[in-house]
C-alpha cells in the first residue's frame, strides 16, 4: 500500500470501528488457546451483542431442531468460535446510509450473500475452512467503507456505480495507488482481527482459477453475491456460468446445489444481520441454463477426450516407430549391433541362470572387398539387403538375427547346441552355394561365407561379449583355413 495513504488512514479519526465487546471477542480469538467460555463472558456484557449471538444460534440454521439457548456459553458452543467472530465483526459494518451517500444496504446485502456463498462453496470443496472464509467474504469490502471514511464525497463522486465492482477497483488503483481489498486488509489488522483473515481479504479479489480452492471460493463468492444483485439477475448469472464452464475444479451441479442452499439460507441470515433480504432469484431459469451448460460441457469433455485418446494412439504409434527406428540397422533392416549386443546379454544372463543352452554364429561374407571394387559401393549395399532377407529367412522366430558391422552379421540362438547351430549354419552355406544373391553384368552372383559357431558349453564364459569374441574367433578360423565354411570355437588346450 502506498507510504501516503497508509498515513492518511492511521490518521483518519472516522474509519468503521468496532464496539469494545466485538474488540474483545477478537483478542481471545488471537489468543493462543481461545476458550468458549472466555468468549462468552466477554459477550454477556454487552446486551446486543449478546442477543444477536442468541438469536444466531436459536436459528433454524443452526438449532437443528434442538431445544432453545438461553445463555452464551451455551450459544457461543452451539454456534462455533468462527460464527462468534463473525457476529462481533459484523458489527463494525454501518447500517444506515451515510451523508457520504454510499449504499450501505447494497454493500452489507452484497458481503452477507458473499459470506454464505463462500461458506457454502467450500463446505464442497474445502470444508475445514468453511466458517473462517465466512468471516473473511463478509469483511471483504470493508475497504469501501474506509475509502469513504476516508474522502467521503471526493470518493464516492468518482467511483462507478458498486455494481460494477472490477471497474471499482480499477478506478481506485487509479486514484489512490491500491484498491479497497488490499486498504480492507490493513482496516482488518488494524482491528486485530487474525492475520489469516487479514490475508484472505487481500486473495478476495482476482481471477477465477483452478488449484486454491481457498481462493475459488473467496472470489466466485463475490462474483456469486454481485450476480444476486444485478439488476438483470438471469443474464449476470448465465454470463457466470459460462465463465465458470472453463474450471475444471468447479462442478456445475454442485454449484447449484450452493446457489439453492443460499436461497434457503438468506432471509434468516439478512434478518440476523439486520439487513434487507436481497431479493430471490429465479432458479427454475438458472437451472434450465446450467442443465443446458452442463451439456455442453459434456459434449466438449467428450470431444476432447476423443481427441486425446487419438493423440495418445499417434504418440504411441510414432514411439513404436521410433523404438524400431532405435532398434534396427537403416540398410538391411535387421537388428543393429547395440540391439544385437543388448539382446545376447539378456539372453546370456538368462542361459546362465536357467541352465539353458545359447550359440552364438558370427557370418562374414567372404571377399566382400572385391565385390565393392569391382561393382560399385551402391552394388554392394545391395548384396547385403538380399544376404539380410535370406537370413532372416532362415532362423527361427526365437533366434535373433542381425548386422554386427559392415559385412558381418550374428545371430543369437537361445536354447540351441552347437550340432543344431551348425545345422543351420550349413544351411546358409547350402543357400548360398545354390542361390545367387543378385545379378552381376547380366550373370547370377554367388557369394560365400565364413562362418563361426560357438555353444555356450564350448568354455567359461563371462560375458556375452566373450562369447561374441569365441564366435569371431572361430570364424577367423574358417578364413584362416580357405573361406567358406563352417568353425566350431575351440577352448585353447592349457598351456602345460
Ligand atoms: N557396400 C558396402 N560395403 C561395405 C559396407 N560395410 C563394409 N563394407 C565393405 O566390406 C568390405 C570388407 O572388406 P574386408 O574386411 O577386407 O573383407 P572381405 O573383402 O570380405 O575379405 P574377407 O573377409 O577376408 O573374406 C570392405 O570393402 C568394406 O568397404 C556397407 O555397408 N556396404
Amino acid at each position: 500500500m502506498p507510504e501516503a495513504l497508509r498515513s492518511r488512514l492511521a490518521d483518519c479519526r472516522s474509519l468503521p470501528s468496532l464496539p469494545a465487546a466485538a474488540a474483545r471477542v477478537i483478542a481471545i480469538a488471537r489468543s493462543t488457546e481461545p476458550r468458549l467460555a472466555d468468549y462468552a463472558r466477554v459477550i454477556e456484557q454487552d446486551p446486543a451483542l449478546t442477543l444477536r449471538l442468541l438469536s444466531m444460534a436459536n436459528s433454524a440454521f443452526y438449532s437443528r431442531g434442538g431445544n432453545p439457548v438461553s445463555n452464551c456459553l451455551d450459544a457461543v458452543s452451539r454456534i462455533g468460535l468462527d460464527a462468534t467472530l463473525s457476529i462481533a465483526l459484523s458489527f463494525g459494518l454501518p447500517r444506515h446510509r451515510s451523508a457520504t451517500e454510499l449504499d450501505h444496504e447494497y454493500l452489507c446485502q452484497r458481503a452477507i450473500i458473499a459470506a454464505t456463498a463462500a461458506q457454502e462453496l467450500a463446505e464442497h470443496l474445502c470444508p475445514h475452512e468453511a466458517p473462517q472464509l465466512f468471516t473473511t467474504a463478509l469483511l471483504q469490502d470493508i475497504g469501501i467503507l474506509a475509502f469513504a471514511a476516508l474522502d467521503g464525497e471526493a470518493y464516492t463522486a468518482h467511483i462507478p456505480d458498486l455494481r460494477q465492482h472490477q471497474r471499482l477497483a480499477e478506478v481506485e488503483l487509479e486514484r489512490y495507488g491500491c484498491d479497497h481489498a488490499l486498504v480492507g486488509a490493513w482496516l482488518a489488522a488494524s482491528w486485530g482481527v487474525p492475520g489469516t483473515i487479514a490475508k484472505g481479504l487481500i486473495d478476495s479479489h482476482g481471477p477465477l482459477v483452478d488449484g486454491d480452492a481457498r481462493k475459488l471460493c473467496l472470489r466466485l463468492s463475490c462474483r456469486i453475491a454481485d450476480c444476486w444483485l444485478a439488476a438483470d439477475s438471469a443474464s449476470a448469472f448465465s454470463a457466470l456460468l459460462r465463465q465458470l464452464a472453463s474450471l475444471a475444479s468447479l462442478d456445475i451441479v454442485m454449484l447449484m446445489t450452493v446457489m439453492q442452499e443460499l436461497q434457503h439460507r438468506l432471509p434468516s441470515l439478512a434478518r440476523l444481520f439486520e439487513i434487507t433480504c436481497p431479493p430471490a432469484i429465479d432458479s427454475t431459469h438458472l437451472l434450465a441454463e446450467a442443465k443446458e451448460l452442463l451439456f455442453e460441457q459434456n459434449l466438449r469433455m467428450t470431444i476432447r477426450l476423443a481427441e486425446q485418446q487419438r493423440e495418445l494412439e499417434a504418440l504411441h504409434a510414432s514411439h513404436v516407430v521410433l523404438d524400431e527406428q532405435h532398434r534396427t540397422d537403416h540398410l538391411t533392416q535387421l537388428a543393429n549391433r547395440p540391439w544385437l549386443e543388448k539382446r545376447l546379454e539378456q539372453h546370456f544372463e538368462l542361459a546362465k541362470h536357467a541352465h539353458q543352452p545359447l550359440s552364438v554364429m558370427f557370418i562374414d561374407l567372404d571377399h566382400f572387398k572385391r565385390i565393392n571394387d569391382r561393382f560399385g559401393h551402391r552394388f554392394g549395399d545391395e548384396v547385403l539387403i538380399h544376404f539380410a532377407a535370406a537370413l532372416s529367412n532362415m532362423v527361427r522366430e526365437s533366434d535373433v538375427a542381425g548386422r554386427y558391422g559392415g559385412e558381418e552379421f550374428l545371430v543369437i540362438m537361445p536354447n540351441t547346441r552347437r550340432q543344431q547351430a551348425g545345422i543351420l549354419a550349413e544351411r546358409i552355406r547350402e543357400y548360398l552355394a545354390s542361390q545367387p544373391l543378385t545379378q552381376a553384368d547380366g550373370e547370377p552372383l554367388h557369394v560365400t561365407a565364413s562362418i563361426g559357431i560357438v555353444d555356450l558349453e564350448d568354455g567359461e564364459f563371462e560375458s556375452a561379449a566373450a562369447l561374441v569374441d569365441a564366435a569371431d574367433q572361430a570364424m577367423y578360423g574358417v578364413k584362416h583355413d580357405g573361406r567358406d565354411g563352417v568353425g566350431h570355437y575351440e577352448e585353447p588346450e592349457p598351456d602345460t
